[in-house]
């Protein structure tokens, strides 16, 4: 192993240069133990022992803090006769716990004196009842959190006058990440004396299979992982659920037909009714509708029917395929699909390609209809190796264009993990920058032998999933890259001895199959160290302080009882709303300001085609791995991720699998165990 590396913070992002992907065929060798289309539930990963949420509380408890105002507005709420949550205890080994050691749980409590006094220095926002007085900085997710910009004391609402008069007053702002000033900041503002915050409609485009509803997945874990309440709303899925035959062949599709292309339009607009309802309930923001939407007079009375609703903004959001390639094994994936489940595949494929004939013969792609009205809009053309944007303005508009840009499909795998342990984890001290314990060490010595295992392992499954359609079904060894394989596939293994022929691959099949690796660390001392194991010649080590840990402020190397002890009203601000309590002091941060914080490395993640490893801290692995499984907001902050523990993430074409190893510091060893989704 090599030695230590010296370690200084680099430059983040080399030149973007967009590149296209390449074909992706899915990669059929070790099964997961997540079903890679559905995110996980992890209830099982979520932190038993930690801090009661209001979801969390028992009637009694919730009953309790119905003493408080009965409309919170944005003073603090003294919370009389509150008889705190009984402390959860679990004697489940898998329990996670708030003590940093991660080795024995220990029940949380709230402090029983805790009235928690609103911070002047912060935001006056309205808030959800039992987080009413957080230090925090909120920002509302929708219209329904509006503003209260009475003196503080004042616990009457704001009549609607006075609030149109203060929103008069108030400029708008971009709702930008980790903003700590406005609350109706308005996301899409394009100047002063805009609404409150605006919604954003995003519009599919595009003929079948050129992966609409796998962007618009990516869209909505991206947007709701940044809190914007984001929801996909799929016409396709509509139309299934009404088959009136149990399934819709490529007929039902024929433009020329006229009942059935009523009937397809009209389950166009019930779905986009079904989204405008969504935003009035549940206080969505961006919604997504996704269908085909192939011609200019759908997308005509798609904005006929929006032009009326108040502070709503749209996108068009067009994916264009001239891949040919792609096109085939996009068709291929759909017969797995719930359109053609359990039916005769050769059938299915050809009825599927009749569909998809069938839209062509009338599809307009987004252009001078849309630019003629100033609608925004952006083409994707073959997985990002083109982009067009068209008129974009607002927040959350370009977090789209952002992210669009900066994703592909080609397989490899992120790793996750924390540093190995330190001193401050042996004595339960949070923060701080100790250096890692001799089991730290060892962690990080075995953790890169384990990652090369591993690095070498998805190479050989890249090797056959990429050689497969080539010339190797011949019978016979083949050796690649000093290795020999058995070219019946019907195994993995290589043997240094047996006769084999060498295969030669053109560069771009050998750049699918020879990835680079990067291992990224924080600035902190345990997760470089944690590093210095791996060979730098092999790997592209960067550390980077966007993945320190989160910054604790006023409570720095303090362990959770002291906190307890001596911030009782930080200890339960914090327990009840982790995700939006920010520590008090210099440079103190919440979840939230952590979330903000990696966003830029979430997209480069997304970005990159070859393979990564984060070697993080708690907050920092919980929020990449939130991420990916889809989190909901409630649960980002109490994800069960103790020290030792290695989290693989494989992006597949529907989906993600994800994969557990657990260490074992007696065997030396890592054993994957079920990640529990
Ligand atoms: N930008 C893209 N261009 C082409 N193919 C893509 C793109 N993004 C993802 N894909 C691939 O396309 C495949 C099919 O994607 P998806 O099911 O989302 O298509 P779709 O356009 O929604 O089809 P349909 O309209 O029939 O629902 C996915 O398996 C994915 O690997
Ligand atoms: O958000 P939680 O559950 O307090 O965990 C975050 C804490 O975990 C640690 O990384 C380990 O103790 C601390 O440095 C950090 O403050």
């Amino acid at each position: 192993m090599s030695t230590p590396n010296s370690q200084r913070e680099t430059s983040f992002f080399k030149d973007d240069q967009l590149v296209q992907s390449p074909v992706s065929s899915p990669s059929l060798h070790e099964s997961p133990t997540s079903s890679p289309s559905l995110s996980p539930s992890f209830q099982n990963l979520k932190d038993l022992n930690g801090p009661r949420l209001p979801s969390q509380l028992t009637q009694n408890d919730t009953d309790s803090m119905q003493a408080a105002p009965s409309r919170e507005t944005n003073v603090s709420t003294k919370k009389e006769n509150t008889t705190p949550p009984r402390p959860s205890t679990s004697t489940s080994p898998n329990a996670s716990s708030l003590t940093s050691s991660d080795s024995s749980p220990v029940p949380f409590q709230l402090n029983p004196q805790h009235k928690p006094q609103r911070m002047a220095s912060e935001g006056y926002f309205a808030m959800p009842k039992q987080v009413s007085s957080l230090r925090t900085e909120y920002r509302p997710a929708s219209l329904h959190h509006v503003p209260s910009f009475h003196s503080p004391g004042d616990s009457t609402p704001p009549s609607p006058l006075m609030l149109a008069q203060s929103m008069k007053r108030k400029g708008s702002t971009m709702s930008i990440p980790g903003q700590t000033s406005s609350v109706y900041s308005n996301p899409n503002s394009e100047g002063e004396g805009a609404g409150p915050e605006e919604k954003l409609v995003i519009i599919m485009v595009g003929l079948p299979a050129r992966g609409k509803s796998y962007i618009v997945n990516k869209l909505v874990r991206y947007y709701n992982w940044l809190q914007y309440n984001c929801k996909a709303f799929n016409v396709g899925n509509h139309r299934r659920k009404q088959a009136f035959h149990g399934h819709d062949d490529a007929s039902f599709f024929d433009p020329s037909n006229p009942e059935t292309s009523k009937i397809r339009e009209d389950m166009a607009m019930n779905t986009l009714s079904a989204l405008l309802d969504w935003f009035e309930n549940e206080n969505g923001v961006v919604g997504i509708f996704d269908a085909t939407n192939s011609t200019a007079s759908r997308r005509k009375a798609i904005v006929e029917h929006l032009k009326n609703v108040p502070y709503v903004t749209t996108l068009f959001i067009e994916s264009v395929c001239n891949d040919e390639q792609l096109i085939a094994a996009n068709m291929r994936m759909k017969l797995f699909g719930p359109d053609y489940k359990n039916m005769d595949p050769e059938k299915s494929l050809r009825d599927f390609q009749e569909r998809v004939r069938l839209y062509e013969q009338k599809y307009e792609p987004l252009g001078k209809f849309e630019e003629d009205l100033n609608l925004r809009y952006i083409k994707v053309i073959d997985v990002g190796k083109k982009v067009v944007a068209f008129n974009i303005r607002g927040f959350l508009a370009g977090q789209a264009v952002f992210f669009l840009l900066n994703f592909n499909l080609s397989p490899r795998q992120i790793w996750v993990t924390r540093h190995g342990e330190s001193l401050d984890n042996t004595m339960g001290r949070i923060g701080g920058n100790a250096s890692l314990t001799k089991l730290g060490k060892q962690y990080g010595e075995d953790l890169a032998m384990f990652i090369e295992t591993k690095r070498a392992e998805f190479q050989d499954r890249l090797f056959f999933d990429v050689t497969r359609e080539s010339n190797l079904m011949n019978h016979g060894n083949l050796s690649f890259q000093g290795k020999t394989y058995n070219s019946s596939f019907n195994n993995l293994y290589s043997t240094e001895h047996a006769v084999s022929t060498p295969i030669e691959l053109d560069p771009e099949d050998e750049e699918k199959i020879i990835k680079p690796f990067s291992v990224w660390t924080s600035m902190m001392k345990r997760s470089m160290e944690t590093a210095a194991y791996f060979d730098d010649e092999q790997y592209d080590i960067k550390a980077m302080r966007m993945l320190n840990e989160i910054c604790s402020g006023i409570c720095d190397q303090h362990t959770y009882e002291e906190i307890k002890n001596n911030y009782p009203d930080e200890y339960e601000a914090r327990a009840l709303d982790k995700l939006n309590y920010r520590y008090p002091g210099s440079g103190g941060e919440s979840y939230l300001d952590v979330i903000y914080r990696l966003q830029s490395v979430i997209v480069e993640i997304e970005r990159m085609k070859h393979h990564v490893l984060v070697i993080g801290h708690r907050v920092i692995t919980r929020i990449i791995i939130a991420y990916f499984l889809g989190c909901r907001r409630e649960d980002i902050a109490h994800l069960n991720v103790p020290l030792h523990t290695v989290y693989c993430i494989e992006p597949q074409p529907y989906g993600t699998n994800f994969y557990q190893y657990n260490y074992d510091p007696q065997t030396r060893t890592f054993t994957r165990v079920p990640f529990h989704v």
